[in-house]
């Protein structure tokens, strides 16, 4: 399995000279879309980034500002129109199997039972039925909801269908996890309960977690590494580590100093970013 394959790598001494190969290295990528008859738009300009293997990373930056599009790039269903995409060393050129993809919308489909909506992946992949069962009861496990397998979607609460769509994402071992603003939809109090579980299953797991998000706080409050984006065209403007100790007391880390500093910083930023000079 995939999870312990990157044990190896991480624990691993006979390497301990090797340069650590990132995660994702985007380099020089451009994304151009056609834009009616008037030729094209540039939705994504010379990213140069890397991201490192078990790291949690948050995008953030004003609506339309290529953020999805870089989930896309990395996901492998976009390509590039310049420069590189880089995925544990290799170059991807085609769908990348090795990710997980989790959107704000949960599409687990009501005509199955939890079991059966995690386990269709590995239904694709035609993994034998036992492996199957072992597989999705680890990773309901791990997402705190064992003794749910044979509920349907709507007899979830809201909370367990977002845990329901991370458990499908993890089921088959990705060793990256795509989230495209998960919890947009959710109200603060269980927006708060997710992050919190988030956190706690990245800590047991860690995979590598790229995660878009428009809320300052959670990025923040997530992530090591932010990376913020400005629009017109939509680039990578700013990269803030985030060296908060962890884990992380959320409710704690807000009063802390070093969180406002961090805040008002990229507030800034974001806040120049959402009206470059020039704008109208
Ligand atoms: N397939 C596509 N064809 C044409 N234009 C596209 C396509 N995908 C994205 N775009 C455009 O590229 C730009 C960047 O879109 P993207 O969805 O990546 O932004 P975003 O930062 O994720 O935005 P939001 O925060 O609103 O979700 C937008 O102007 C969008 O309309």
């Amino acid at each position: 399995m995939m999870g312990k394959v990157r044990v190896t790598e991480r624990t691993s001494t006979a390497g301990a000279s090797e340069t650590k190969v990132p995660e994702f290295s985007y380099r020089n990528v451009t994304r151009r879309f056609r834009s009616g008859r008037d030729g094209e738009f540039v939705a994504l300009e010379s990213v140069d980034l890397d991201i490192d293997s078990g790291s949690f990373v948050c995008l953030i930056g004003p609506s339309g500002c290529g953020k999805t599009t870089l989930l896309n790039l990395s996901a492998g269903l976009l390509s590039p129109s310049d420069g590189t995409v880089h995925f544990r060393g290799a170059r991807l050129s085609g769908v990348n199997t090795g990710v997980g993809f989790i959107t704000q919308h949960d599409n687990l489909l009501p005509w199955r039972t939890l079991e059966k909506n995690v386990a269709i992946a590995l239904e694709i992949g035609k993994v034998p039925r036992e492996e199957r069962r072992r597989r999705v009861a680890e990773v309901l496990e791990l997402v705190g909801l064992r003794g749910f397998s044979q509920r349907y979607p709507s007899q979830l609460s809201g909370g367990m269908q977002k845990r329901a769509s991370l458990a499908r994402g993890l089921v088959y071992g990705p060793s990256t996890l795509l989230m495209d603003e998960p919890f947009g939809a959710l109200d603060a109090q269980l927006r708060f309960t997710m992050q919190n579980e988030l956190l706690q299953i990245w800590e047991r797991d860690r995979k590598t977690i790229i995660f878009v998000t428009h809320d300052l706080d959670e990025a923040i409050l997530l992530a090591d590494k932010i990376v913020v984006f400005g629009t017109r065209p939509g680039r990578v403007v700013h990269v803030e580590d985030v060296p908060l100790n962890r884990p992380r007391d959320l409710a704690e880390l807000r009063s802390s100093p070093a969180y406002g500093e961090i805040w008002e910083r990229l507030w800034k930023l974001l806040d120049s970013s959402s009206h470059p000079e020039g704008a109208s």
